[in-house]
């Protein structure tokens, strides 16, 4: 059964249109991460989910049970849904236990110890659970902001750029000891970030916003090799664009050559456009007499980051070989893969 169902909903704020006719689907224990620039509406989806905001169109159901619609709408603290800030919201008077406890209900003494117990053990705090939040490092006050919404035992979490607060050398770590915890006890979870990085290694698949709706939802590779649109292209990474017509059911021309796709191209032949060329899709390599010529030389550690003037085009590359310097003359090469054109 799908733990989240959204169909086609919309959301304003005083007559400004917010959300538009979004349509989203989460199975048990996936983890979907809303992408997309600042003021794009990822937040509002969230409030709508957790039932901290209305909807004036559409339908939400969590587990099979309607909590918005035209005729419903279930209280927030009835939905089953946990919450997670960038902030933590931890209460600063509270113990970590007492933090932890502080949504659980229904439980007699023993039982909540159990449970307390249980949480402090999954998230690694149990030599932690007498002192207070100012008391603890970033990462272990998110630590105990995941234990607390976990505690009531949530059918979904809700996360709101809940490691933009955290240091980037211990985000991934975090984050991957998040995951494996979600994975672990199998809840579904909506993340909202604005960093395609954090969306990579935390999600199970990201659905794009742009301007209130979703433009595209699915694996991150999908949207990463098969983006709809620029707009979903440029958001995922780095890309080359060069003007180019097709020739034939495989193959494009560019000023300088032809291309070759490994997949069947959806365009007529004749038809002109835009292909993609990510950064590590370009190979380089010395050549005296090569058409292209290095510009620009970044050392990135692992790669060299280098821009190559070739005919009117400069081409961001990204390569293994760092020995290429300004000035030098180079070849370019493209693999055949399956290549993405725009109009
Ligand atoms: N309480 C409010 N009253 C009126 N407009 C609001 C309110 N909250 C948000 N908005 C507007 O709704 C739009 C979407 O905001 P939202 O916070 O959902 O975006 P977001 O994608 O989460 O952005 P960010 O990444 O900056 O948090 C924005 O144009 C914002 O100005």
């Amino acid at each position: 059964m799908s733990t989240l169902t959204i169909e086609n909903i919309c959301s304003d704020y005083q007559g400004q249109v917010i959300l538009r006719h979004l349509d989203l689907t989460l199975l048990q224990g996936e983890i979907v991460a809303l992408l997309g620039p600042s003021g794009c509406g990822k937040t509002t989806l969230l409030r709508v989910i957790a039932g901290l905001q209305t909807i004036s169109q559409g339908c939400i159901s969590i587990s099979g049970q309607v909590m918005s619609s035209d005729d419903v709408f279930v209280a927030s603290e009835q939905r089953g849904v946990g919450m997670i800030f960038q902030d933590y919201a931890l209460f600063p008077h509270l113990t970590v236990a007492d933090n932890i406890l502080f949504g659980v209900k229904n439980l007699n003494a023993k039982e909540r110890l159990t449970r307390l117990d249980e949480m402090l053990d999954l998230v690694k705090l149990t030599s932690l659970a007498s002192r207070y939040p100012h008391e603890l490092s970033g990462g272990q006050q998110q630590r105990v902001s995941i234990a607390r919404a976990l505690a009531y035992q949530p059918e979904l979490l809700l996360l709101d750029e809940p490691f933009s607060n955290i240091d980037a050398q211990v985000r991934n770590e975090m984050m991957l000891e998040i995951r494996a915890i979600l994975k672990k006890r199998n809840v579904s979870a909506v993340f909202v970030t604005h960093s395609k990085d954090e969306a990579f290694v935390f999600a199970d698949k990201l659905a794009l916003f742009k301007d209130g709706a979703i433009i595209q939802h699915g694996k991150a590779e999908t949207l990463y090799r098969s983006p709809k649109e620029r707009y979903v292209a440029d958001f995922l990474g780095a890309g080359n664009y060069l003007p180019v017509t097709v020739t034939t059911r495989y193959q494009v021309d560019y000023a300088l050559g032809t291309l070759n796709s490994t997949e069947k191209l959806p365009w007529p032949i004749g038809s002109q456009g835009q292909v993609l060329l990510r950064p590590q899709q370009i190979e380089v390599h010395s050549n005296i007499d090569g058409l292209g010529c290095i510009v620009e030389r970044h050392f990135l550690g692992a790669v060299c980051h280098y821009q190559v003037k070739i005919g009117a085009d400069i081409l961001d590359v990204s390569s293994q070989s760092t020995t290429l310097i300004p000035g030098q003359r180079v070849d370019i090469r493209i693999a055949p893969h399956p290549l993405v054109i725009f109009n």
